[in-house]
């Protein structure tokens, strides 16, 4: 469904921006939305101009939320779902689901750890998205992503649902951080680095290029070796520093709203929409595996290689992948036995 906003003040604007000449209707839902990411990320997704229609779910608490939301003077409709018999209302026509649900870490815990109680979340949530939403963009934020995302490929597989460019672990988060303490090192505007973040989403499986970051800045190896350790420890740094009260929650909204803004502008035809995402993939013998991709108007368009990689680089993709490797088995294994 298209509408012309051309001639309005918002359409204007939308213009002076760069968007489309005509911004489509577009539903997101974030299920788990009135949690420490969720509520952010609803304000943030509110902000966001693409947006039609904002659907706010989560077992509780959602009410509030949405209410809170819903004053907000920008283009989208609010409306709060709570319960799992709302859960097919809040789903039905959406074009993206965000899904930052289930319990985050504690201090001495791994992403690992939270597997028992976050697969069957998840599990439960993609059933509901194979069955109200089946062609919508899933944005899996839920921990552990290594195995998060090979649960619901399984669970859509199984309902015959399964479309590999529509699933996407939610990996902006460390590509933020990267940028944030490579641009802190290499005394360079934030705002001009880009760097690719590679490989998973937990400890070593988070593998940085910054042989690849722009601008240059020839940092010697020492610096690189810790960037990386703190790339891949920033999550913890976080954890540690919350001290028992959770994990990224503001930062993470930050790196999400980023995510789905990309998968609007790939659906709505912008052209040249490149993040890194943990997604089915070929670039490794592994199946999932974050790289750069392209978003279309059908989710990934292509999955892009890792780029030439120093030796430093090279040595961090061979220690990753039997962590990865495993944590995507023990995804697979659980969907298909539970
Ligand atoms: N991908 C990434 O980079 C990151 C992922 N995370 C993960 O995001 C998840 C959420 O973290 P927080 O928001 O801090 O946790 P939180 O505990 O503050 O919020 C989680 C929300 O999920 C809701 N929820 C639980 N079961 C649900 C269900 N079946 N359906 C819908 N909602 C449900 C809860 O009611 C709660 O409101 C965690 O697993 C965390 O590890 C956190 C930071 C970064
Ligand atoms: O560290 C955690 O548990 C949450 C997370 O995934 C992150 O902040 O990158």
């Amino acid at each position: 469904m298209f509408r012309s906003v051309a001639r309005s003040a918002a359409g204007k604007s939308l213009l002076r921006r760069g968007y489309a000449t005509a911004v489509p209707e577009r539903k997101v839902a974030v299920l788990g939305a009135a949690g420490g990411i969720g509520q952010p990320l609803a304000l943030l997704m509110k902000l966001n101009p693409l947006v039609s229609q904002l659907a706010l779910y989560d077992i509780a608490n959602t009410p509030g939320v949405a209410a809170d939301v819903s004053h907000i003077n920008s283009r989208s409709e609010v409306a709060g779902y709570v319960g799992e018999e709302q859960l097919g209302k809040a789903l039905e026509g959406c074009d993206v689901v965000i899904i930052p649900a289930g319990v985050p870490r504690k201090p001495g815990m791994t992403r690992d750890d939270l597997f028992n109680i976050n697969a069957g979340i998840v599990k439960g949530l993609c059933s509901a998205i194979a069955k109200y939403c089946p062609n919508a963009l899933v944005n899996m934020i839920s921990n552990p992503v290594n195995s998060t995302v090979p649960i619901a490929a399984e669970v859509f597989k199984k309902a015959g649902t399964y479309d590999e460019r529509k699933l996407f672990g939610v990996t902006t988060l460390d590509v933020v951080r990267a940028k944030t303490f490579y641009a802190g090192k290499a005394k360079v505007n934030v705002a001009d680095v880009n760097v690719p973040v590679v490989g998973g989403h937990a400890g070593i499986t988070i593998l940085p290029l910054f042989s690849q970051a722009t601008p240059k800045a020839n940092l010697p190896e020492e610096d690189i070796k810790a960037l990386t350790k703190r790339t891949q420890d920033g999550g913890t740094e976080v954890v540690e520093a919350k001290a028992g009260k959770g994990s990224a929650t503001l930062s993470m909204a930050y790196a999400g709203a980023i995510f789905a803004d990309a998968c609007l502008k790939g659906l709505n035809g912008v052209p040249d929409v490149v993040e890194c995402s943990f997604v089915q993939s070929t670039v490794t013998e592994l199946p999932f595996f974050a790289s750069k991709v392209r978003l279309g108007k059908n989710g990934v368009e292509e999955v892009l290689g890792l780029g030439p990689l120093s030796e430093y680089e090279k040595e961090g993709l061979e220690s990753l992948k039997p962590e990865l490797k495993s944590s995507i088995g023990k995804g697979i294994k659980f969907a298909n036995q539970n």
